[in-house]
C-alpha cells in the first residue's frame, strides 16, 4: 500500500487540490459535557517520511478535520475517499505543547491543587507523538506546581509506573515489578511502588527523565523506540492543613498498533498488541461511561438516585488503578482531558481514522438549548471577574472568597462542580460554616438553572 501511495503522490495532490472548497458541514448539536475535553493533536510531518500529508484541519469550521485517503480502485483509477471528524479542540501541526498546556492542562493542575482529580490521557497510533507531548507537559506541570503562586502550602509526591498487560513495574525504582492489590476499601494500590516527595522543578524533571529511561520500548514499523506499555505518572498533592489529597494523572498510553505493524514480530508481540488493544477498548468504555455519568449527574444536579451507566473499570489493570476516576460510586470531583495524537502522513490514514473514531466515541455532548446559544450574558458565560463579583454579593457573612474559583475557572465549570466539591472549597474560607456553604451552593445552582 505504501508503494501505491508513493507512486501516486502527484495524482493525490491533484485530486485534493480539485476538491470542492466548501466541504459538507459537520453538524454537531451540543457542547462538551462537564469535566471532559476530547482534543486531537496533529504532529508535523517529518521530512524523512516521504509521504504527503492526508489530514486537513478545516478553515471554515472550528475543530473539524478532513482526512483524504487514496483508494486503489479495482478499475485502476485511484480515487479519493474523504471522511471528517470533530473533536472539542483541535491542535494543528503548528501548535506547540505550551499552547496545549495553557488551554487544557493548567486547569487540571489547579483543579488537583484544590483537591480534585485531574487526568490526562494521550492516545494514538505508534509514532504519533504521545510521548513527545506528555514528556513536555510533565515538565510544564512541574514548573506550575513549583512556582509557588498557587496559594497555600502543599506537599507533592510522585509515582511513575508502567503497566504491561496485567504486570506493573516501578519506573522510579529501576523497573522493579510491583503488585496491584485491592485494599479493604476496594481501591487498587500500587504495592511496592516508590512514592517520591519532590521539592523543586529540577527534582521533578529528574524523576521524569529517570522514569523515561526505564520505560519498556520495542521497535515497530513506525517507531524504532515504540512504548509497549502504559506509563502512569501520578502526582499526589497533599494539603497538610485539611489532610486531603488532590491527584493529577498524566498517562502516556501504549501505541495502538495495527496487526500489520507487528505481524513481522512473532506471537509474543501479537499477544502484547492484543493485550494493549483490549485495555484501550476497556478504557474507551470507561471514559465514555464516566462522561455519560457526569452529564447525567449535572442534569439531575448531583442526585445520585439516578441510574448511571455501567462503567467496566474492573476489566483491566489500567482502569482498576484509576478506580477513583471511574468508579461511579466515588464522590471525588474529576476532570479528564484526552489528547488523540495523529501522524498526518498519507501512509498512516488507516490508524489516524481509527484514532479519531476512538476520540469521537469518547465525546458525550450536552444538548445546547436555544436560550443558552442566544444569551451570551447568561450566568454560565460569566467571566472570572463577574463570577467573583457575584460570589461576593451572594455568599453571606463571613463572605466566601472569590478564591473558591480555580484561577482559570469559567462560569460553566463552577456551576458544574459537585456539591461535595463546592462545600469543600467554601469551607476553606475563614469562618465559613458547613450550613453557609450549603446555602451558597444552592444559590449557585439556582442561578445556573435560571440562567
Ligand atoms: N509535535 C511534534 N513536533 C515535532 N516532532 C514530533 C512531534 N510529535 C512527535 N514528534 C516526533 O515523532 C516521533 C514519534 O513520537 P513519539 O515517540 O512521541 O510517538 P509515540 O506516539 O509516543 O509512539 P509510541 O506509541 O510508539 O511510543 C519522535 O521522533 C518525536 O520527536
Amino acid at each position: 500500500m505504501e508503494r501505491f501511495y508513493l507512486e501516486n503522490a502527484s495524482k493525490y495532490h491533484a485530486l485534493v487540490e480539485g476538491l470542492d472548497p466548501l466541504p459538507k458541514p459537520r453538524l454537531t448539536k451540543g457542547k462538551p459535557g462537564p469535566g471532559m475535553i476530547v482534543s486531537a493533536r496533529i504532529r508535523p510531518l517529518s521530512k524523512n517520511e516521504g509521504f504527503p500529508s492526508a489530514t486537513f484541519p478545516r478553515t471554515s469550521e472550528k475543530n473539524v478535520l478532513d482526512i483524504h485517503d487514496l483508494y486503489n480502485h479495482p478499475r485502476g483509477i485511484p480515487v479519493l475517499r474523504s471522511s471528517d471528524y470533530q473533536v472539542d479542540r483541535l491542535f494543528d501541526s503548528s501548535s506547540t505543547t505550551e499552547e496545549i498546556y495553557e488551554e487544557l492542562i493548567v486547569d487540571l493542575v489547579h483543579f488537583a491543587w484544590t483537591g480534585g482529580i485531574g487526568t490526562l490521557f494521550a492516545y494514538g497510533q505508534t509514532g504519533s507523538g504521545k510521548t513527545f507531548t506528555v514528556s513536555r507537559l510533565e515538565e510544564l506541570v512541574a514548573e506550575t506546581l513549583m512556582k509557588g503562586d498557587l496559594g497555600g502550602e502543599r506537599e507533592i509526591y510522585m509515582t511513575i509506573v508502567d503497566l504491561a498487560g496485567n504486570a506493573a513495574f516501578d519506573l522510579l525504582n529501576e523497573r522493579e515489578p510491583i503488585s496491584l492489590l485491592e485494599d479493604s476499601l476496594g481501591v487498587t494500590q500500587l504495592v511496592g511502588a516508590v512514592e517520591h516527595q519532590v521539592f523543586d522543578v529540577k527534582d521533578m524533571k529528574a524523576q521524569v527523565d529517570r522514569a523515561t529511561s526505564f520505560r519498556r520500548t520495542a521497535p515497530t514499523l513506525k517507531n524504532p523506540a515504540s512504548s509497549r506499555s502504559h506509563a502512569i505518572c501520578r502526582i499526589r498533592i497533599s494539603d497538610p492543613v485539611s489532610h486531603s489529597d488532590g491527584f493529577l494523572y498524566l498517562i502516556d498510553l501504549a501505541g495502538s498498533e495495527g496487526a500489520r505493524d507487528v505481524a513481522v514480530h512473532g506471537p509474543e508481540r501479537m499477544r502484547e498488541t492484543r493485550q494493549i488493544n483490549i485495555s484501550l477498548s476497556v478504557l474507551k468504555d470507561c471514559i465514555r461511561g464516566k462522561a455519560q455519568a457526569d452529564v447525567a449527574a449535572s442534569e439531575t444536579k448531583g442526585n445520585r438516585t439516578q441510574k448511571f451507566p455501567h462503567i467496566p473499570f474492573r476489566q483491566s489493570a489500567l482502569t482498576r488503578v484509576l478506580k477513583h476516576v471511574f468508579d461511579p460510586a466515588s464522590s471525588r470531583a474529576c476532570r479528564t482531558v484526552v489528547i488523540a495524537c495523529i501522524n498526518p502522513s498519507l501512509a498512516d490514514v488507516g490508524p489516524s481514522k481509527n484514532t479519531l473514531r476512538f476520540a469521537e466515541m469518547l465525546r458525550v455532548l450536552v444538548p445546547v438549548t436555544d436560550d443558552i446559544e442566544r444569551d451570551d450574558t447568561s450566568a454560565i458565560h460569566w467571566t472570572n471577574a463577574e463570577l467573583r463579583k457575584w460570589i461576593e454579593a451572594n455568599s453571606g457573612n463571613p463572605p466566601i472568597l472569590g478564591s473558591v474559583l480555580a484561577p482559570r475557572e469559567s462560569g460553566a465549570q463552577l456551576f458544574n462542580l459537585s456539591s461535595a466539591e463546592i462545600e469543600y472549597r467554601c469551607r476553606k474560607c475563614p469562618g465559613v460554616t458547613l450550613e453557609q456553604a450549603k446555602v451558597f451552593r444552592s444559590k449557585l445552582w439556582q442561578t445556573y438553572i435560571s440562567a
